[in-house]
């Protein structure tokens, strides 16, 4: 059994007789949603105790003096004028938005020239030497015709029996690129393949949703050959009928790599003997220290059945370090990165050769295709203003605009679940409202959805079939909606929650702007995160800037935000000082409805410190953008529908950053031992935050009727 020492993954097959590797239990996150003690509804005049704090490992220097308007903000971030006015006039009782906020820097964008991806290709299908069965499978039932780069150069090489290393842009088909080749290899093998015989391939992939899609097209693809049979095997689904059907046999089987270990420790009949291909999609992330354990266990037990195996990995965003890790673990793999065909047509070799060399020893420098039609935009917003600009953004896209398909990133589960039902509740008219303003809500229906990894799988898999097959639609989610997943219409990406890493970036807005549709996409900045920016331009990312006053703007066509008053002068348009008192409005609506109850200020301060506790895992690099002291709790918790900055906040953070560790180890061994702390902060912050991989009390299922052809796709 491998030792549990840092692990070289060999996906090349190693020498007979090696029984399954038995790897430590892998360290998944267990995450309790700690409910902060309950706290009394803020009065006005609280001061939060800086105690709240003081216990909280993270570096918590945050400033929380006093409530939120009273509250020195960070000297740097005070313009002179501010200062003048701070000390001139006496402290105001209730904060106003739109004062004391930071300066809002100018965003300096390098015009940088991005990578793009030529997607498609005039060939055929009908050129390549497939079974005509599944050529007729890929015209009528998945309606395509042409391949795309990424088919038409894969293909080939996978058909030939070779080991390859995939790099393409998202949305350029790179599922059917590995599927396509998998397919026509089991169809044509000598001896008809039986059910019994077991999986003759494996694809794994990082989430649930993903591996669901996944198992939807190979079942697809498989209709003229139903003898072959795919199978999932996924976290949250029933053990025991996953157990029945690898009894019964499954020939293509699609997993995540947690659920897989816990059959290949607990389910005797599992067996790779016949197992032929390994296909591991997102490869970076699975390849990543969150998931490095348990690809060890299925490696060594792939590698106990079989000594020969055609690997492929693909993704997006495929880095230096998994190409070199892959370079030593696959049998001479063929590389295949479009962009860099691409680019190689149009470089004299002397560069491409020099940038090869200056590239392979600064992974930083990582450059990924962007999506040619997809617009990219970052808004800087103060803390204080975030909610409202946010709502006023959703309402503009998806009320006024109409015909929107919306996806909004968020850093933790719990933000997902607390902004969920604060926007419901307060945009889509949950709330009471006056007579004379249920007239001018628009008819637009907002449909608030939500999806993340403390939910209940069953809901988990609702939820992502119903916006999958809705036109419009607001899905509120963490990473765990961030890579792959093919939802068609999308038309806007908004990023709330910065993410980890530029790959993490180029995922989430790659579920938008697909197969050479139209896209767009929305990160949201605080003014001491501008640096962002200059980040993503040194990955040649171009992002354009989206003032957050246009925004706000919108506010003026909802007269549910209208301030009311005896003989209220004709609002024009862009009356600066309506569109504050609106914001106001509406500010004073989400915070009315969070303090309408102790349970909804617990709701929101603990999704407050679970934002406080993934913004601590930013990766080192990252940390002079993202440093919790830059962060002013009394604004943060503004955007909490908190009227001041909460006290008494649970000493630690929330199961979000804990990672579950032998008894008696520190989580300070636990970092080191995962080379580097900022890459298990990266992995902490975008998997795990994302509830993925989790062991712990789901989020209760909401109570609703569920509707026909919901069910879970069986085997
Ligand atoms: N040759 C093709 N012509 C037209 N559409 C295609 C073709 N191949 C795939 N598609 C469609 O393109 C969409 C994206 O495909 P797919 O999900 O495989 O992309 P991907 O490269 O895996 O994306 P990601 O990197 O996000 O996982 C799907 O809707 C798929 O049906």
């Amino acid at each position: 059994m491998a030792a549990a020492g840092p692990l070289l993954l060999n996906l090349r097959s190693a020498p007979r007789g090696r029984g399954p590797a038995a790897a430590s239990r892998s360290t998944t996150l267990k995450r309790k949603l700690q409910s902060p003690h309950g706290n009394p509804p803020l009065k006005r005049k609280c001061k939060p105790s800086v105690s709240a704090f003081q216990k909280c490992p993270v570096e918590a220097d945050i400033r929380e003096k006093g409530s939120s308007s009273q509250k020195s903000l960070p000297k740097k971030q005070l313009t002179d004028n501010q200062n003048k006015s701070q000390k001139s006039k006496p402290s105001i009782k209730t904060s106003s938005l739109f004062k004391n906020n930071p300066e809002i820097p100018e965003v300096h964008r390098k015009a940088v020239q991005q990578v793009q991806e030529n997607v498609f290709t005039k060939d055929s299908f009908s050129q390549l030497d497939l079974h005509p069965h599944l050529i007729s499978t890929i015209n009528t039932v998945l309606k395509i015709s042409s391949m795309t780069s990424v088919q038409k150069q894969t293909i080939p090489v996978l058909l030939q029996g070779k080991d390859a290393l995939v790099r393409s842009q998202t949305g350029s088909g790179k599922t059917l690129a590995y599927g396509i080749p998998l397919v026509q290899s089991l169809q044509g093998m000598e001896s008809k393949i039986k059910r019994s015989d077991g999986p003759y391939a494996l694809i794994l992939v990082p989430t649930r949703e993903l591996a669901l899609q996944s198992f939807d097209i190979m079942q697809k693809l498989l209709k003229p050959f139903a003898w072959i049979v795919p199978g999932v095997l996924m976290g949250g689904e029933k053990r025991k009928s996953e157990k029945a059907r690898l009894r019964k046999g499954i020939n293509i089987l699609i997993s995540t790599p947690g659920r897989l270990v816990d059959h290949i420790k607990s389910t005797e009949c599992i067996h790779f003997r016949r197992t032929q291909w390994l296909i591991i999609d997102e490869a970076d992330r699975i390849l990543d220290l969150g998931f490095e354990k348990d690809v060890a266990v299925i490696l060594n037990a792939l590698n106990a059945g079989r000594d020969t195996r055609q690997n492929v990995l693909l993704s997006a965003t495929l880095t230096e370090g998994v190409t070199r890790l892959a370079d030593i673990s696959l049998n001479d793999p063929i590389s295949i990165s479009i962009a860099d065909e691409i680019q190689k047509a149009f470089q004299p070799a002397s560069q491409i050769e020099r940038q090869a060399s200056s590239s392979s020893n600064c992974m930083e420098q990582e450059n990924f295709a962007v999506p040619e039609k997809l617009k990219q935009y970052v808004m800087m917003v103060p803390s204080k203003l975030r909610l409202v600009t946010l709502a006023a953004f959703i309402l503009e896209k998806c009320k006024f605009e109409k015909h929107h398909k919306m996806i909004i990133f968020f850093s933790s589960c719990e933000q997902v679940e607390f902004y969920h039902e604060l926007l419901l509740k307060v945009l889509s008219g949950g709330l009471e409202l006056e007579q004379s303003e249920r007239s001018s809500v628009s008819s637009a229906h907002l449909q608030f959805l939500r999806l993340h990894g403390n939910m209940e799988q069953e809901e988990r898999t609702e939820v992502f079939q119903e916006f999958l097959k809705s036109k419009t639609g607001i899905l509120l989610c963490t990473d765990v909606a961030a890579r792959g997943l093919d939802l068609p219409q999308v038309t806007w990406i908004v990023q709330y929650n910065a993410p980890a890493s530029p790959a993490e970036y180029i995922h989430r807005i790659g579920r938008t702007a697909r197969i050479g549709c139209h896209g767009n996409s929305l990160l949201v900045l605080a003014p001491s995160e501008a640096e962002y920016v200059s980040l993503l331009a040194s990955h040649k990312i171009n992002v354009s800037e989206m003032k957050m006053e246009k925004v706000l703007l919108s506010l003026m066509k909802d007269d549910r935000f209208k301030l009311h008053r005896p003989r209220s002068k004709k609002s024009c348009g862009t009356d600066p000082q309506e569109v504050r008192e609106r914001a106001t409005v509406l500010q004073t609506k989400f915070e009315n409805y969070v303090h309408s109850s102790e349970g909804t200020v617990r709701w929101a301060k603990k999704a407050l410190q679970s934002f406080l506790c993934a913004y601590t895992t930013y990766p080192r690099n990252l940390k002079h953008i993202f440093h919790i002291k830059s962060l002013h709790l009394g604004h943060v918790a503004k955007s909490f529908g908190l009227r001041d900055a909460p006290q008494n906040l649970t000493a630690l953070p929330t199961a979000g950053s804990k990672k579950k560790t032998k008894p008696g180890r520190k989580r300070s061994d636990l970092l080191k031992k995962t080379h580097g702390k900022h890459r298990l902060a990266e992995i902490l912050r975008s998997e795990y935050s994302s509830g993925m991989d989790t062991g712990v009390s789901k989020v209760k299922k909401k109570k609703k009727q569920r509707k026909p052809g919901n069910q879970q796709i069986p085997a």
